[in-house]
């Protein structure tokens, strides 16, 4: 078996337009332009790459796009002073702090102090909870992406297995609330789980995200499963940088039915989401129907 190619990039693409057309729309019918602001605290190369790439993509859409840059050593009072001002903000419709934060600062409490309707990455207390209840909220866009990309690859995942290795509050957990939301049989599977490859053989559906590059095999991949690779993983390969996935990509691709590829799979799926959050927040902050097929 050859596997489909499941290419994120140009879903992502087609994504972004559907965002775009319902942003004009926003503004032609209701004077209504949607905001997302971006907290960058720090100077790590990677991060300042994403933001900016964030930044582009937020205003290719036709919103505006709010940066905001402290440096390393700022209190965290001031971080949380920023958040206060962009909660009370009412151009402001999302707001994402871009993780890890330095080390001096509390994540959890940062995370919690932005407004639930404003938390674009999903990572409030109040999200998680409204997810892990079924209820309405604002889902985490690394694992809405690849619910996205499964629907249209799977159509239905009723009655699925499905294997979700990793269980970070970012990924993993979320990610396995939402397939059990389209009816899958999930399990979480980590770094103590007995017999991972097992484990992973009884699965319809595998989403890697663990963080260790190219750690699941094809010898692990169920004769045409379907396999999305969360793994951005930066390895060097014969003195050359290379980033990988969570997946070894070669040996899956010969027996998944589908797979995801790293880079061009998750990735520009996550801020394609991290944009359909927000034109979501606006539409519920105004009261207006929210777009149809970006949320979960
Ligand atoms: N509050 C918060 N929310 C985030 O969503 C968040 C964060 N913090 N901190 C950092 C990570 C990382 N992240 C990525 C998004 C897109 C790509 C992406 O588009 N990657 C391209 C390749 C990029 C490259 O070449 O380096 C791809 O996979 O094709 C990668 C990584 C969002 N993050
Ligand atoms: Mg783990």
């Amino acid at each position: 078996m050859v596997a489909e190619i499941i290419d994120g990039k140009a879903f992502a693409a087609t994504v972004r337009g559907h965002v775009a057309d319902h942003v004009a729309r926003l503004k032609e019918e209701h004077g209504i332009t949607p905001g997302l602001a971006v907290v960058l605290v720090g100077e790590d190369p990677a991060s300042q790459v994403y933001v900016r790439s964030k930044g582009k993509q937020t205003v290719e859409v036709g919103m505006n796009s709010y940066e905001h840059k402290l440096s390393a050593d700022t209190p965290q009072k001031d971080l949380l002073d920023l958040i206060d001002k962009l909660n009370n903000d009412s151009a402001v419709h999302g707001i994402l702090v871009q993780l890890p934060l330095p080390r001096h600062m509390n994540e959890d409490l940062v995370i919690n102090a932005i407004d639930p309707a404003k938390d674009v990455d999903g990572f409030h207390i109040s999200n998680v909870g409204l997810l892990g209840t079924g209820q309405k909220s604002m889902v985490p866009c690394t694992p809405l992406g690849c619910l996205m990309m499964l629907r249209d690859h799977h159509g239905s995942l009723s009655g699925k297995d499905a294997v979700v290795i990793g269980r970070s509050n970012i990924v993993g957990k979320p990610m396995a609330q939402l397939l059990l939301g389209d009816s899958c049989t999930v399990t979480i599977a980590h770094s103590r789980t007995k017999d991972l490859p097992d484990v992973v053989r009884r699965a319809d559906i595998v989403v890697a995200a663990v963080g260790r590059p190219e750690m699941v095999q094809g010898d692990w991949i169920k004769e045409g499963a379907t396999v999305i690779d969360v793994g951005i993983n930066r390895i060097e390969r014969d003195g050359k940088n290379v980033l990988v996935g969570d997946v070894h990509y070669e040996s899956a691709a010969a027996v998944a039915g589908a797979i995801t590829p790293v880079p061009g799979g998750v990735g520009p799926m996550t801020i394609a989401c991290l944009l359909a959050n927000t034109l979501t927040a606006c539409c519920r902050a105004n009261g207006l129907p929210e777009p149809e097929g970006l949320t979960a």
